[in-house]
């Protein structure tokens, strides 16, 4: 399957997130990436659900929504409501993961689980059949622009081998720090999806960012 590219609205800018949106619409990305921040599970507010509608409105590609907040099971409904069509909670947010899973598939959304870089993908082996989506964090969630973490590489193959092994459909998502230097090498690994925040709506050019991400060849 060749691999998507969900570029972080995070970076956009929200004085004009209407145009940056449709530039969206009209580039060659796949799904369009929603972060979700709540200022207790991360160290940063982000945004909620009227700036979430207000996406939804626009966009013609699919919302990756990624929920880094605590409880993420209280707000599952909503945010499906708001547009989300992929719902990634974060591992260390769910006491009750599998319970939140089949709490996102209910609504008939995608249902993500994303790892903090210090959370080891063992810890994915008794349900790794029910998830989507594992979204490897390759930074610290909370800001953006941050300095991509080379573990990432070792987990994505692990995981790619706990995939395999399970007989799973899951797709592996990368997020934080990802680059045209590291994108290639993270395709290799397994890779199937590339968040990219900073390095796209930073850039000359950001369709044609997109576009260079999209064509990168293993
Ligand atoms: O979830 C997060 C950060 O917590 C990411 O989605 C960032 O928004 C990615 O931004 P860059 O590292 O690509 O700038």
């Amino acid at each position: 399957m060749a691999h998507l590219i969900a570029p972080s609205v995070l970076a956009a800018n929200f004085g004009q997130l209407d145009q940056d949106v449709e530039m969206l619409n009209q580039s060659t990305a796949d799904w369009i990436h929603v972060d979700v921040m709540d200022g207790r599970f991360v160290p940063n507010i982000s945004f909620g659900f009227p700036v979430l509608q207000a996406i939804q409105k626009k966009a013609t590609k699919p919302l990756d929504v990624h929920l880094m907040i605590e409880h993420p099971e209280l707000y599952i409904e909503q945010f499906r409501a708001a547009g989300a069509d992929v719902i990634t909670v974060h591992y260390e947010a769910c006491p009750h993961l599998h319970r939140t899973l089949q709490q996102i598939k209910a609504t008939g959304a995608k249902a993500g689980v994303a790892l903090n870089p210090h959370t080891p993908i063992s810890l994915l082996s008794d349900l790794i059949q029910d998830i989507d989506l594992v979204c490897i964090m390759s930074v610290n969630p909370g800001f953006g622009g941050q300095k991509f973490i080379l573990h990432t590489y070792q987990k994505i193959k692990e995981l790619k081998r706990l995939i395999k092994e399970k007989g799973s459909p899951c797709m592996i998502e990368i997020d934080g720090g990802v680059n045209q230097e590291n994108a290639s090498q993270l395709l290799a690994a397994g890779a199937d999806v590339l968040v990219a925040g900073s390095f796209v709506f930073q850039s000359q050019n950001p369709p044609q960012t997109i576009e260079d991400l999209k064509q990168i060849a293993l």
